[in-house]
């Protein structure tokens, strides 16, 4: 579990931490824990994410399981820098769906003192990086790894594996579309 340092002291350091993995590794979960600590510390929190992913709700970010906290949906990085003056901490979900400006949106949130905490896939369906993720976690000074649990032998799965044989790089779905694999099972699935 992630460990934060001092949520109520008095001189304000700005920082990134990112939470990347799979699918169903439970990015989206960890995200919720970290937000709800810091508004139970009273911090001011706003939570963003990509417009392009509204499939449970417009105005949250929902887990796996349904454990949801209220979100503004975004079309682009910038608007994120436009709605995050006098906040502390600044969430954002599905962060691989960003374009590259996320990066120094990210940098300036936290020049500025904001802790910034982004949650996204580290990897596409084919196992590449996603979008800005490697970016981010270069320049975060937290990076926190999360697992599935792989569907077909039950260790730790860290790729996502596609059901289908659509190559666009955006295709939004559940566990009708993908599966979290391990590293063995994925190699197998692909060959
Ligand atoms: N194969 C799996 N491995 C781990 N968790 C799974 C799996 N399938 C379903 N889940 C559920 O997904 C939840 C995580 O959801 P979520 O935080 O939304 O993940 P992510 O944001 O990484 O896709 C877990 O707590 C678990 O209940
Ligand atoms: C691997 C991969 C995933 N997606 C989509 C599928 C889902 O809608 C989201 C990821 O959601 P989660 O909260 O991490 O489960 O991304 C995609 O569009 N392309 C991909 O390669
Ligand atoms: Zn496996």
């Amino acid at each position: 579990m992630f460990i934060e340092t001092n949520l109520n002291a008095k001189t304000k350091h700005g920082c990134i931490e990112v939470i990347a993995g799979s699918m169903f590794s439970g990015k989206t979960e960890e995200l919720i824990r970290r937000l709800r600590r810091a508004e139970i510390a009273r911090q001011k929190v706003e939570i963003f994410k990509p417009a392009v992913d509204i499939r449970y709700s417009e105005t949250e970010v929902v887990s796996h399981d349904e454990n949801a906290i209220r979100s503004t949906a975004v079309e682009n990085s910038s608007n994120i820098l436009l709605l995050s003056s006098n906040v502390d901490v600044v969430g954002i979900d599905e962060a691989q769906f960003f374009d590259e400006g996320i990066v120094e949106v990210c940098m300036k949130l936290a020049d500025q003192g904001v802790r910034v905490i982004a949650a996204g896939l580290d990897m596409d369906f084919r196992g590449k990086p996603f979008g800005p993720m490697p970016g981010l976690m270069a320049c975060a000074e937290y990076v926190t790894k999360v697992h599935a649990i792989c569907m077909r032998c039950g260790n730790l799965a860290h790729y996502s594996h596609r059901l289908s044989d659509a190559d666009k790089l955006v295709l939004l779905g559940e566990k009708d579309a993908y599966e979290p694999l391990c590293r063995s099972c994925y190699r197998e699935a692909t060959k």
